[in-house]
């Protein structure tokens, strides 16, 4: 039942997929959507396999940033020829220059710029975030000023907090890229709007006149990415130049408002829908290399002169990595809700931005900062060898925490989240009923379904009955936090600063209220499979997942008494009951994520679990290695050593 074994492959691991109680065929489809999908990334990465130009020289981990880049340029020149989607230097011109053109441009600009951007006649990033300011975008500097005489704008940095600072492939990669600035018509500042910018010869590469552009320098990660820093110095661009999708300027610099205020921000919603599944991806990486890893690592003895056991054997171990396991797919089910919900606003149902913005904001908080920590319990439970880039594990790391910062710092779009509570809260207190229906929300509009917690002592429980108490939960936190925020009011405070005084409060209610999405996606989506033994298995992670949070939120649960401690004791037994029956699946399961080797990238996530062997080939790489004694050993370490034995024999 697992199409994963092959001959060769580490007998350890052999053994594991042998237990496998299911199909990894259908579960692996179910978590890239179907079948077709699966045949498609088998075929591209035997594609890979057979095209040795496509691969690195040499392990990445042991080359400077100078030659990465040229490595992954080199790639994404050959990717062109081979498959049309490319990697990290041209990053940003798919997440952000496409998305931003198909959703702010308008048809003529469409027409003109498209056709362009997706045959890679130009490479593009978006460059918004700026030295001084990057979450508060109304205090953005950079100036976008219209000249109605020659129907051109003039772009301006006027000071050094002004510089474009960030933007992902922006150093050294991109010639004509979006600049978000501030809109200045006939003397009026209308606020950040998107402007599409030529800032390098598209022959020479050189930067234009009035651009001075360069990397930022070495990051926490990601060393392939040229972040970069942009000046412009009256820089003058067309009129058709500015996305006139939503706003419009005239000739005559008259500006016609967009249908909604914050349809020119609609890239980084697109961004932070997307980016939930990417998360799910990085998780199900991370997971994939310790459990595969902890299947072949023996280490210690359970009884006394029975043998070493794998360390997967171990409840601590089975504990920090199965639920990363069982959260890779619940943030697969969520991203699936949001990504809908946004091509629902692409084809111009514009009423759905509020309840798109709310949902994914919370979301890409709470999934980033999980996805982060999950990595990091991947990475300690492989002991040593975690802690060496061989694991692939510390990148993996690096890359995911980014996205804790980027598209809006999490604790901001918390707060995002927060607003929509906070008026849902208001609406009830007022005894009004929601105005439109939101699946997301409406649950805050009832009060608890009971009043006591449905949690027993069944091993098999129904999950209706913990998404209840996560919906007690996030809704008691809601109102606190709004009852607090009026009370401060009613003191005298301001409204603004009732908010930020009430920040804390706020968070916790927007994460509550985002676990409440999350498990009641996850518990809706695993009804879609039909097959009983997959849906065994994904109802065994669906429990972990459950009541794993369950645990995560147990002071807010027993707070005010909806949960006894007796339930706090079941929903650990039926943690430890889940993983029980996950056990014997456990390497089956992760290898249905269908993550091949080189998207692994990892020295003991190999799918045939050679690990001891490659890990002595990956370090004989280093290029420390290519000496027997460094050529500076005699001027230092061997100097002081001679001059330590010279001492004593005086
Ligand atoms: C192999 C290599 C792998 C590499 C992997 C790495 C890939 C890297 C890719 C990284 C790409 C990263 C790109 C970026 O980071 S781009 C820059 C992103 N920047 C941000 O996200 C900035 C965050 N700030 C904001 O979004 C806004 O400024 C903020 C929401 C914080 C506030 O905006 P504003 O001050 O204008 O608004 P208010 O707070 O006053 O709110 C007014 C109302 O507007 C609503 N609102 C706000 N934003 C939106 C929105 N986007 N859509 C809909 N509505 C929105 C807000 O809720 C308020 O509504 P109410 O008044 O009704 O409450
Ligand atoms: C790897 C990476 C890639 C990036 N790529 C791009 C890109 O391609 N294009 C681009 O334009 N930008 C990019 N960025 C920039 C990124 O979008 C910003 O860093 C991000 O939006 C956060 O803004 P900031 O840096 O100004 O943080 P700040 O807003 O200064 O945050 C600092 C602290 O202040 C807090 N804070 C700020 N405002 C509030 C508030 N209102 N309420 C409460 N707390 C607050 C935050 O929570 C945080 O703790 C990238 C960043 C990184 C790290």
């Amino acid at each position: 039942m697992n199409s994963y074994i092959k001959p060769g492959d580490n007998p350890l691991l052999t053994e594991e997929r042998k237990k496998c109680q299911f199909s990894t065929d259908i579960l692996a489809a179910f978590y890239h959507e179907n079948a077709q999908k699966i045949k498609r990334r088998h075929e591209i990465y035997q594609y890979y396999l057979e095209n040795k130009e496509l691969h690195d020289p040499e392990p990445t981990e042991f080359m400077d940033r100078y030659h990465r880049l040229e490595n992954a340029e080199r790639k994404v020149s050959l990717l062109k020829k081979h498959v049309k989607k490319a990697g990290s230097p041209l990053g940003l011109h798919y997440t952000m220059m496409i998305p931003t053109i198909l959703n702010n441009a308008d048809d003529e600009q469409k027409a003109e710029w498209l056709p362009k951007a997706q045959n890679l006649e130009f490479i593009g990033t978006y460059a918004q975030t700026e030295l001084g300011h990057g979450t508060n975008l109304r205090f953005l500097e950079t100036t976008a000023t219209y000249d109605p005489k020659t129907q051109e704008f003039i772009l301006n940095s006027p000071t050094t907090s002004a510089a474009k600072w960030w933007p992902g492939n922006l150093g050294k990669s991109s010639n004509r890229i979006i600049v978000v600035a501030r809109l200045i018509s006939n003397g009026k500042d209308y606020g950040p709007h998107s402007f599409f910018v030529p800032i390098r010869d598209p022959i020479t590469h050189k930067s234009l006149p009035g651009v001075t552009v360069g990397d930022i320098g070495p990051k926490f990660g990601i060393p392939t990415v040229d972040n970069g820093f942009l000046l412009l110095n009256n820089v003058r661009i067309p009129r058709r130049n500015m996305f006139m999708k939503n706003a419009k300027l005239n000739p005559d610099g008259t500006y016609i408002s967009p249908k909604h205020a914050k349809l020119a921000y609609g890239t980084m919603v697109y961004v932070r829908a997307v980016m939930i599944r990417t998360m799910s991806h990085m998780l199900g990486l991370a997971s994939t290399i310790s459990i595969r890893y902890s299947a072949i690592r023996k280490q210690g003895e359970i009884e006394a002169g029975k043998g070493e056991v794998k360390v997967l054997e171990y409840q601590t171990q089975q504990y920090r990595l199965l639920p990363q396991v069982a959260r890779a797919w619940a943030f697969e089910f969520a991203g699936r809700y949001t990504r809908k919900l946004y091509a629902q606003f692409l084809g111009g149902d514009v009423d759905v931005l509020p309840a798109l913005h709310g949902v994914s904001s919370g979301l890409k908080a709470v999934v980033t900062h999980q996805t982060a920590q999950g990595i990091e319990q991947c990475r300690m439970a492989c002991g040593g060898h975690g802690y060496s880039e061989a694991s692939g594990l510390p990148q993996l790391f690096a890359t995911a925490v980014a996205g804790c910062t980027y598209e809006g710092e999490n604790m901001v779009m918390l707060l995002q989240s927060a607003r929509q509570l906070v008026k849902i809260a208001s609406d009830v207190r007022k005894n009004q009923k929601p105005t439109k229906q939101n699946p997301v929300t409406d649950y805050l509009y009832k009060t608890s379904a009971a009043t006591k917690c449905k949690i027993d002592q069944t091993t098999d429980p129904d999950p209706s009955s913990v998404i209840e108490a996560f919906e007690h939960v996030a809704r008691r936190l809601t109102f606190a936090a709004f009852d607090k925020l009026e009370q401060l009011k009613q003191r005298g405070i301001s409204a603004e600063n009732a908010w930020v005084q009430c920040g804390v409060d706020l968070r916790r209610a927007a994460t509550a209220h985002t676990r409440t999405f999350i498990a009641r996606q996850f518990s809706n989506g695993i009804l879609e499979m039909r097959d009983l033994p997959v849906q065994a298995v994904l109802k065994d992670l669906l429990q972990l997942y459950l009541f794993y949070e369950v645990l995560e939120c147990d002071g807010d649960l027993l707070y005010d008494g909806y949960v006894i401690g007796q339930q706090i004791e079941y929903s650990k037994n039926n943690v430890y009951e889940a993983l029980r029956r996950l056990r014997p699946n456990a390497v089956s399961i992760v290898d249905s994520f269908d993550f091949n080797d080189r998207e692994l990238n990892s020295v003991l996530g190999r799918r045939d679990g050679n690990v001891y062997e490659n890990m002595l080939e990956w370090a004989k790489s280093s290029p420390l290695n290519k000496h027997d004694v460094m050529p500076f050993h005699h001027k230092y370490l061997g100097k002081m050593m001679e001059d330590a034995r010279q001492q004593s024999k005086l």
